[in-house]
């Protein structure tokens, strides 16, 4: 049975299989026009099952429901949840309303413990936002989810302080030590503004863990890590975490605590 995973963000949709973790991206913000080559090549795999993480693009997360109902798919937009629980791990999620974390996140998190058992973790994800939530292992298997940041990713940070202050000019320039010309300037302030976020969040976590590890991932990540390398010798690039999320949830389904 073919299983569709999809991870529907503010600016992209990745999807692969359960057998083939392959993803593939369409950009979709602003664009509506892929919609008939995206669901053909749907309806080639000939999914039975469709499991998704959705965050954004309401009208499109509706139009791609009613496609699956449309083929007798079964369908499932994975929520987050107060508890995962599968054989090798417990996640407790310990925001205030565990409902209202974004279930892009939780599934984020759940990939990465997946990915990288045994560590407590600092999950960045630099896309349209940046977030940095922090997983603190607990004991063997056993892990919680205490929270992280939101902050407006880099090229929201451009739109911000351009759509502000329209005199600014919207070039990025390069990261300097003392900029001198105002696109790098402003490519300065918002990568060190990226850095500072996560490296507050890293002296947190390392309150309650001594030894975290940064997963980075996200459109804006390959913008910014360049800059967090020094800072952070124990840096881990790893891409597409909703995904592997998915995958751990659409496995352990029937076993897992939903509450
Ligand atoms: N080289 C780059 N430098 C800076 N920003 C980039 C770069 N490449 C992509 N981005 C930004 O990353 C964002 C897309 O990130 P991503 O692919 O993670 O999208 P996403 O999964 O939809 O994430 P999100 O849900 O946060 O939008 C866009 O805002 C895009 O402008
Ligand atoms: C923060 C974003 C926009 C990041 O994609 C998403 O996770 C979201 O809409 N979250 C809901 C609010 C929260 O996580 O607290």
């Amino acid at each position: 049975m073919t299983t569709l995973l999809i991870d529907l963000g503010n600016t992209a949709l990745k999807w692969c299989t359960l057998d083939d973790p392959q993803p593939r991206t369409v950009v979709h913000r602003d664009r509506t026009d892929f919609k008939e080559a995206l669901y053909a090549e749907w309806l080639a795999l000939r999914p039975e099952r469709v499991v998704g993480s959705a965050v954004a693009a309401p009208n499109l997360a509706f139009s791609m429901t009613k496609f699956f109902n449309d083929h007798g798919w079964v369908w499932e937009w994975l929520r987050p949840q107060a508890v995962f629980r599968n054989e090798t791990l417990t996640l407790v999620n310990c925001y205030d309303n565990p409902m209202r974390l974004g279930a892009d996140r939780w599934n984020a998190a759940i990939g990465a413990v997946s990915a990288s058992p045994g560590r407590t973790l600092l999950v960045v994800h630099m896309g349209t936002a940046t977030t940095v939530d922090t997983i603190v292992r607990e004991s063997e298997g056993s892990y919680r989810f205490e929270g992280g940041r939101i902050a407006p990713g880099p090229t929201l940070m451009l739109k911000g302080l351009t759509d502000g202050i329209p005199t600014l000019s919207n070039e990025m320039g390069v990261w300097q030590p003392f900029p001198t010309a105002t696109r790098d300037a402003i490519a300065t302030g918002i990568i060190d503004a990226q850095v500072g976020l996560v490296l507050r969040a890293l002296d947190e976590a390392a309150r309650k863990d001594p030894n975290p590890l940064l997963l980075l991932a996200g459109g804006a990540a390959g913008f910014v890590a360049p800059h967090l390398k020094g800072a952070i010798p124990e840096l881990r690039v790893h891409h597409n975490l909703v995904l592997q999320g998915l995958a751990a949830r659409a496995v352990a389904s029937g076993t897992e605590t939903a509450t």
